[in-house]
């Protein structure tokens, strides 16, 4: 199927000539700074923050700054096709928009996670739900309309409630349970430090814990009635480190395809591989875990080596369409957008989740089509050059 993401540009020029302009900002620059005079402060500094000094987090971002792509010239590029089949599901492009926990608060209502499920159903970009959502996971499922959704788990250390969470994803329609690896701690955030701020502690986007039977049932009263003591017991369960151990456990609890994220490592990329996972997720967490770290995009030629063939799905400092289609040419099977429909649903609450989805697919289209690639096949390592 061929489909055109550039039409997004003939619709704001065309609508300039009636005198209407785009209500919301075309570039990634514009979209965090208004954000930041969008959100709460706490919610702000919660989002744009990572870890340490944010070295890594800005060397996410700077990394694509070092590869530049190379025009080919008369390939006819004029039908893009932009698909691509996974697990069974095509998607209608390779994008999809990362689980953030906190994405709740991000809109002014504070149902953040509903709105990036409809805007998932308006653009058919897929979403990753994550574990922290302020409404049910069954109730954003109830949004997606046709776009398919996979549910990010945090593990908990309690291993009936990971698996409630893993029923519950199923029963709701989920298409894919994606373990994260690299948050079963917080990792050392100076921001949020310096103002005692962590959402979750205050609260917020515990709902499919506090909805679920099995965590319910370890709580002496019902947290409607002792928030505070939900809190606590959400703290006391909510982070185990996962073991390759733990891997059959898992592998057992769902016959969903089973995707790893955060995994940096060619060694760990090919035993996940050899283990039978069904696809790998390469991502540093957008530099808010670990500070000191490569760039997320500098570990991704080696875990797509690694992964031999299994899909591989990549995050970390994508900004911008051009930084979709570099990622896609260094072997990614798919591209996650992160804080950019964050700062998009700060600014424009659904529709603005959707105009920064298709700015960035409108360009990755656009680039492919002056650039002469016109399909995923087209777009491998020997399309780009060091800069
Ligand atoms: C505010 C915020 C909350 C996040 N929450 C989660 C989460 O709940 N689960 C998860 O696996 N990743 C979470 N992430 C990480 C994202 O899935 C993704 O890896 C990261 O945003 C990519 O970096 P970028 O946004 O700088 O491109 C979160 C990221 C942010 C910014
Ligand atoms: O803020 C995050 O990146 C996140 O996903 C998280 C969730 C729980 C604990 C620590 C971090």
């Amino acid at each position: 199927m061929t489909q055109s993401f550039g039409n997004y540009q003939y619709e704001i020029y065309l609508q300039g000539l009636g005198g209407v302009l785009p209500k919301l900002p075309m570039t990634f620059a514009e979209w965090e700074r208004r954000a930041e005079a969008a959100l709460p402060e706490s919610v702000w500094s919660y989002v744009v923050g990572g870890a340490g000094d944010e070295r890594t987090q800005r060397a996410n971002v700077e990394v694509f700054d070092r590869w530049g792509l190379m025009p080919r010239m008369m390939v006819g590029a004029t039908e893009r096709d932009l698909s691509v089949d996974l697990w069974g599901m095509h998607w209608p492009t390779p994008v999809f928009m990362a689980p953030i926990g906190v994405i709740a608060m991000c809109a002014q209502d504070g149902h953040g996670d509903l709105a990036t499920a409809r805007a998932a159903a308006r653009t058919g970009v897929p979403m990753i739900g994550s574990t922290l959502m302020e409404d049910t996971l069954e109730d954003v499922a109830g949004e997606l309309g046709e776009t398919p959704g996979l549910f990010q788990l945090y593990t908990p250390t309690d291993r009936d409630l990971a698996l409630s969470l893993i029923h519950r994803a199923e029963q709701a329609g989920y298409k894919g349970i994606v373990v994260t690896l690299d948050t079963w701690i917080p990792g050392w955030r100076p921001r949020d430090l310096a103002t005692s701020n962590f959402p979750q502690l205050r609260g917020h986007c515990l709902t499919n814990y506090t909805s679920d039977p099995r965590f319910r049932a370890l709580l002496a009263a019902p947290p409607e009635q002792d928030p505070r003591a939900a809190v606590l017991q959400w703290v006391s369960v909510f982070g185990h480190s996962v073991t390759w151990d733990d891997l059959t456990w898992l592998r057992e609890a769902t016959s969903l395809p089973l995707i790893l994220k955060g995994i940096c490592h060619p060694e760990d990329a090919r035993r996940a591989r050899d283990f039978g996972v069904d696809g790998l997720y390469c991502s540093n967490h957008g530099g808010r875990q670990a500070n000191g770290g490569l760039p997320a995009l500098d570990c991704l030629p080696g875990v797509v080596e690694a992964a031999d063939g299994l899909p591989v799905l990549f995050d970390s400092g994508v900004r911008s369409g051009a930084d979709v289609v570099k990622a896609l040419a260094l072997g990614a099977s798919a591209v996650g957008i992160g804080r950019p429909y964050a700062y998009g649903l700060a600014l424009g609450g659904e529709d603005g989740i959707v105009h920064v989805l298709r700015s960035i697919l409108a360009e990755a289209d656009l680039i492919m089509a002056v650039d002469g690639y016109p399909t995923l096949a087209d777009l491998t390592p020997e399309a780009l050059r060091r800069v």
